[in-house]
């Protein structure tokens, strides 16, 4: 099945901010047109991390992790067709610096990703502005919350059409900013009515936006904290580019009293962003079923 994810002009939400919040609760994804990354610095970065996930695996395996999950991932058992680079906390020159160190980038590729991370950053806080901004509220969301990087490169051949690229999950943190391949599909999405996948078609020059588990949370059970997975459709490389906007460092995750009823009813805990990924980690449930773990007595 195919259809068409919301599309939402970012220089055009506050003139129509319902479309923003329908998109949230409705689909849990956009894509964004209109968003001043340029397209050639899409291109030059794409072309840089495609010859990172070339290097030789001894220099890849030096993309330590910061956090759990957050370094290299080789191909597994579980996702033999994938492999990806991480890069914690993109808001900082050196977290950016030593990622490029480690996998002994030239000066043009560590430029290049330093302009990407750096407009790429700078989005996701305009996301957030707008977004807190559609919601009623009066103040930004996602400034000084870390950020990471991950580098998606999918080996797919004649013999793997059909098979899985990347199983169905959540992202567990409140959203994501993905350059996906403008050639390969291969993603799909969950409908949030029926169930069924949808495929997210490329569409050269834009970004898709994915809502993860914590904005679930922060929305009070309102946003859509979006199904997906990657599945083999064609035998050609597929590249894409994530950034996760994941959660504040220090502070709880909570709905905001604007977005609570009068009864005071929050559907759950306030949480950290760290114990929630660990508690993702620890269950095992990658598919934003940990969420059902932190309802309130009164949901
Ligand atoms: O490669 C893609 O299009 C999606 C990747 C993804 O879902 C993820 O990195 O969490
Ligand atoms: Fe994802």
């Amino acid at each position: 099945m195919s259809t068409s994810i919301p599309v939402i002009d970012l220089q055009e939400i506050s003139s129509e901010p319902p479309k923003l919040v329908q998109a949230c609760d409705e689909w849990g994804c956009f894509r964004i047109i209109n968003h001043q990354i340029p397209t050639t610095l899409m291109a030059e970065m794409k072309s840089v991390v495609r010859s990172l996930l070339d290097l030789p695996m001894e220099i890849k395996r030096r993309n330590r992790e910061v956090i759990a999950g957050s370094g290299y991932v080789a191909p597994s058992k579980g996702n033999p067709l994938y492999e990806g680079l991480g890069l914690y906390d993109l808001g900082s020159i050196e977290a950016v610096h030593d990622f490029c160190t480690q996998l002994d980038a030239s000066p043009y590729q560590r430029e290049t990703i330093t302009r990407y991370s750096q407009s790429v950053h700078d989005l996701a806080m305009e996301i957030g502005s707008k977004l807190a901004k559609s919601m009623g509220l009066d103040k930004d969301l996602f400034m000084g919350w870390p950020c990471q990087f991950r580098i998606n490169k999918y080996s797919f051949t004649t013999e793997t059409i059909g098979s899985s690229g990347v199983q169905i999950h959540t992202d567990s943190g409140f959203l994501t900013i993905l350059q996906d391949d403008e050639n390969v599909g291969g993603l799909e999405v969950m409908d949030k009515r029926s169930g069924a996948f949808v495929a997210v078609d490329p569409l050269p020059g834009t970004l898709l936006v994915n809502l993860g588990d914590i904005a679930t949370v922060w929305s009070n059970g309102r946003f859509y904290n979006v199904k997906h997975r990657v599945q083999c459709k064609e035998a050609r490389i597929r590249i894409s580019i994530a950034l996760f906007v994941l959660g504040p460092k220090e502070e709880a995750v909570e709905a905001p009293p604007e977005l609570v009823d009068s009864e005071d009813r929050r559907l759950y805990v306030p949480v950290l962003f760290e114990d929630y990924r660990k508690l993702r980690l620890s269950t095992r449930l990658r598919a934003g079923e940990a969420l059902s773990l932190l309802h309130t007595t009164n949901s």
